[in-house]
């Protein structure tokens, strides 16, 4: 809730100074005591409109498309100009880190966290966070607890929930270290390595969870949590671009400078939801065999009672029967087979740049003297979708479509090498000069079979880091170490007892200078018998001694913690 000062006039101002005055006074609003004349408020409003466009043409964004005007924006703020939100100076930091990478040629990489405690271990070398969808699925999903594989299935407010629960244990372990860092003198201070805890969050918002309204909901709430987010694309190439509108838009109602990541699944997918956008025609594939639909066919085996495996296999004989391609494969066919040769191909393939495949029909039958035939709706799978080729083209057309739209890009490959990161960005940077991407390391890919040796596996990321990857994550890689240190753990634990703790647990912890070693120091339950306080022992320590002036016999961290056994 916000706290606002309910101002009493100043005198000798006019409007819009007073306002203008009264919101740079202090970072909160003061509200007119009495109703504004239409032309004061007018005169706000204007300025509040100049104020706004002026933003937009920041150099935060540089390049950035927005199809709507500053007053369209500032008419759905409400009354006065939005307060910052706790994310914003995250979103400004994050702006001038990836400046540097971009000069310096260099990754801002990082290992995605699924809780407070890996988001500690991280603070000290990675300069963000990564949140992921896959692994909330899995991990913490908000309101039913009902963890699963990702299907993008789970309350909205899953992704965002656990982006909230990551920047407050942010903003508490920064507080702890701060108090820490001025507890001592400045002689020992200078010792003390600073710890930046205050890392940008980057968090997967997958498809947005619905239409235009849910993708702006998610934007707010990952705006207020603190946040950037990432979509995720099934759809038209324009269904994308407008989900892409709505969360600029809402960042701008919210007037924060959160960061928009398009991302695209393009690469490995093989359905679309629709055929509504001409963008999209040239990858749709269809039959060149007349004949009734494959969703039909499996509707009336369903109605027979076929089962799955006798589905399966209708399928599979269908399309082994069909043999599915692109409208352009089918003309080039027939291309081959009126014997028209290299010329013509060439002078249909000039001709259909950049149409729809209705022109496409047209030019086809200019050149062939008849219609093709060819038909995507035949093939169409029982849920509607239309079959698709994916792959790298249909990638980049995808990345220069949304790239006026988003802050960064991130196509999401099927084979991590450095020479297709590299083309693609390539033919990017060449129409979007500097345009930054985002990499999924994923831990999807048996890494181990990619080609790399171990000096290429080595440099990978620095490699295409020079290329404009300006953020790399290992999306699941939180979850995964997890996994492995405790297996290992529970292993060693079944038979060696306390000698597999020791080894495992607490002997690694002192070599590698893990704080955890002395949990109570890095989080605990205070033993103070007036607060049960999940916090910072030395730091609540230290509080309930200031509030308690001076005295407080019951510290956590006092003389009796086994702490001082470390
Ligand atoms: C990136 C991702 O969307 C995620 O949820 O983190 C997942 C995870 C992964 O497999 O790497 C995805 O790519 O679908
Ligand atoms: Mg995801």
């Amino acid at each position: 809730m916000l706290s606002l000062r309910a101002s009493s006039r100043i005198h000798g101002l006019t409007l819009p100074h007073r306002l203008h005055l009264l919101r740079s006074m202090s970072s909160s609003v003061q509200l007119p005591i009495k109703p504004l004349s239409v032309d004061e408020e007018a005169d706000d409003f204007n300025e509040r409109v100049q104020e706004l466009n002026a933003w937009f043409n920041s150099s935060r964004f540089k390049g950035i498309k927005r199809p709507y005007t500053a007053s369209s924006v500032v008419s759905k703020q409400g009354s006065y100009k939005p307060l910052p939100l706790p994310s914003t100076p995250l979103a400004e930091k994050l702006f001038r880190m990836l400046q540097e990478a971009e000069k310096d040629g260099k990754p801002l990489h990082t290992i995605g966290v699924i809780d407070p405690i890996q988001m500690t271990q991280m603070a000290e070398r990675q300069e963000v966070v990564y949140i992921s969808g896959w692994a909330c699925s899995s991990t913490l999903v908000h309101g039913s607890n009902d963890v699963g594989p990702d299907l993008a299935d789970y309350p909205y407010t899953t992704v965002p929930n656990q982006v909230h629960r990551i920047f407050r244990a942010q903003q508490l372990h920064d507080r702890k270290h701060y108090d820490e860092r001025f507890s001592m003198p400045l002689e020992k201070r200078k010792n003390l390595k600073y710890i930046d805890y205050l890392r940008p969050i980057l968090a997967d918002g997958d498809t947005g969870h619905g239409g235009l309204s849910a993708v702006m909901k998610i934007t707010k709430l990952f705006a207020e949590s603190c946040g950037h987010q990432g979509g995720k694309v099934v759809v038209p190439t324009n269904t994308h671009i407008s989900r892409l509108v709505a969360s600029r838009f809402q960042l701008d109602i919210l007037q924060s400078p959160c960061f928009i990541v398009a991302r695209t699944d393009a690469d490995s997918a093989r359905l679309i939801s629709s055929n509504i956008d001409p963008a999209d025609h040239e990858f749709i594939l269809g039959t060149t065999i007349a004949g009734r639909g494959l969703a039909e066919l499996l509707a009336e085996a369903e109605i027979r009672g076929a089962s799955g495996d006798e589905l399966d296999a209708i399928e599979a004989e269908w399309m082994e029967k069909h043999q599915l391609v692109t409208f352009d494969q089918a003309v080039q066919k027939e291309i081959d087979v009126a014997g028209k040769g290299a010329t013509a191909w060439d002078e249909y393939k000039k001709a259909v740049d950049g149409k729809s495949n209705s022109e496409a029909r047209l030019v086809a039958r200019e050149i062939l003297g008849k219609d093709v035939f060819w038909d995507w709706d035949i093939p169409r799978t029982k849920e509607g979708f239309y079959h698709t080729t994916g792959g790298n083209e249909a990638v980049i057309k995808r990345l220069l479509a949304f790239a006026p739209y988003a802050d960064m890009l991130w196509y999401e490959t099927n084979t991590p090498t450095v020479e297709a990161a590299t083309r693609i960005a390539r033919l990017v940077r060449e129409k979007f000069p500097g345009k930054q991407f985002v990499y999924n390391l994923s831990p999807s890919f048996n890494w181990a079979k990619h080609g790399f040796n171990d000096e290429t596996l080595k440099t990978f990321i620095w490699d295409i880091a020079k290329e404009g990857y300006a953020i790399q994550l290992i999306s699941l890689g939180g979850l995964h170490n997890t996994a492995v240190a405790t297996a290992s753990l529970s292993k060693k634990f079944e038979t060696e007892g306390m000698l597999a703790y020791v080894n495992e647990v607490q002997q690694r912890e002192r070599d590698i200078g893990c704080d955890v070693l002395t949990h109570q120091k890095w989080w605990v339950v205070s033993s103070s018998p007036f607060l049960v306080l999940r916090s910072g022992a030395n730091y609540v320590d230290r509080i309930i001694t200031t509030v308690q002036s001076g005295n407080s016999s019951t510290a956590a961290g006092g003389k009796d913690s086994t702490e001082h056994t470390f």
